[in-house]
């Protein structure tokens, strides 16, 4: 519907929901009838045969807290991943990823990878581009190694949290390949909690905020203006990382870490108290003069976003066209590098609320192109939506 669609993609966050209780490890039923209710006594118990809690292969260990960690140590060619969430919730989410863990393994074809891991003076490890890297490129794609309930260190007590930590890295094969992530200055015992500070990213998984380490996804730094972007697949917990413009070889391959949208000095805070660095990328360098040019007009698509939300509540989509195009021309002024497509898509819907098919056309042509350079529907779940209402003109 018109209300989903317009959330705008990063400028909100999806709340936090309690999972359903569903008993996920029940073994497969042939009538496929509804899965057992477990109830939270026998969650937490677990047993001690190991196909008592398939198809994690560890014990799920729970440090006495509301929190367990869950390991499936075969997930994407014995790379493995390892989960810190309530067992309700992982009960609920292991409906998606028993058919991820099942999968079986494909070596990705490549004629290797198009970056490389390289020291960048002021911010550690970075990653450059090998060789020209297209516009629309997909040019890493990385699992999951470690996801965390965002919520769970705010609900647990430090020493559990810890055990927990250390337990979920402990179990993966790649352990410590994914401690070394952590920075070489870090000599603090907080190892795993720190490298999960500065190196997680916040995704959403079953409409709840996840905390999740890409171990190569996660050597690529922030910049305000980036020529990268990251979209993360709760069917198969991966990541892909793909180029907004062309890139020329030797030149480093950015994402940004905060929403897309905030004003420097939002920016400047976010990523000193949720990443503890100081932004010096090139938007944060600009001059005061044009820095406040750039603010005025991050403003301004604020104002008109929450004018056309206001709009379309009210069912008045003639003048959402108006405000949503000129949000459109304000977006491409201020060089911020969204895929204009999730733009297009809701003006050709719009367009839909009004009857006008030819727009609807023009607009749904034009999403689906865009929206096809930078993934298709692997990356863009509106797309094959987009094609019904091509379809149905
Ligand atoms: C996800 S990691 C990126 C890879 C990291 N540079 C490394 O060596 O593994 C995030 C950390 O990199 C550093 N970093 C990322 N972007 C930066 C930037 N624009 N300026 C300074 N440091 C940055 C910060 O220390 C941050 O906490």
């Amino acid at each position: 519907s018109l209300s989903n669609i317009l959330t705008y993609g990063d400028l909100e966050t999806a709340e936090v929901t309690s999972g359903h209780g569903l008993c996920g490890w029940a073994p497969p039923d042939p009538l496929n009838r509804a899965k057992p209710t477990c109830s939270t006594s026998l969650l937490q118990g677990f047993g001690t045969k190991p196909n008592q809690w398939f198809p994690w292969t560890h014990r799920p260990y729970c440090a006495d807290t509301p929190y367990c960690v869950f390991t499936n140590a075969h997930f994407h060619g014995n790379q493995g991943v390892s989960i810190i969430t309530t067992p309700e919730l992982a009960a609920s989410t292991l409906n998606k990823l028993e058919e991820t863990f099942t999968a079986p393994f494909q070596q990705p074809k490549s004629s290797g990878p198009l970056y490389e891991v390289v020291d960048m003076p002021g911010k550690g490890k970075g990653a450059v581009a090998k060789r020209k890297i297209r516009r629309g490129e997909k040019f890493m794609v990385d699992y999951a190694g470690l996801i965390a309930d965002t919520a769970f260190p705010g609900a647990t007590k430090l020493e559990a949290g810890k055990k927990l930590l250390d337990t979920a890295v402990d179990q993966l094969p790649r352990g410590q390949a994914i401690r070394s992530l952590a920075k070489s200055t870090n000599t603090t015992e907080r190892v795993v909690e720190d490298l999960l500070r500065t190196n997680s990213f916040g995704m959403t998984l079953e409409k709840r905020n996840i905390m999740a380490l890409f171990p190569e996804i996660s050597r690529m730094n922030h910049a305000c203006s980036p020529n990268s972007f990251i979209r993360f697949s709760e069917k198969t917990l991966a990541t892909a990382a793909i180029a907004f413009r062309d890139i020329e070889p030797g030149e480093e391959l950015t994402i940004s870490y905060a929403d897309f949208g905030m004003l420097r000095d939002e920016r400047q805070d976010f990523l000193h108290v949720r990443w503890g660095f100081t932004c010096t990328c090139a938007l944060c360098s600009l001059s005061e003069e044009d820095a406040a040019v750039s603010d005025e007009r991050r403003e301004k698509i604020r104002e008109v976003r929450d004018a056309v939300l206001k709009h379309v509540k009210k069912s008045e989509f003639n003048q959402a066209i108006k405000k949503h195009k000129i949000m459109i021309d304000l977006i491409v002024e201020e060089g911020m590098l969204v895929p204009l497509g999730e733009y297009y898509d809701i003006l050709a819907r719009l367009y839909d609320s009004v009857g006008d098919r030819r727009n609807v056309e023009k607009w749904a042509r034009m999403a689906i192109d865009d929206l096809e350079l930078f993934g298709g529907e692997e990356i863009y779940e509106q797309v094959p939506e987009l094609r019904d209402l091509l379809d149905g003109i």
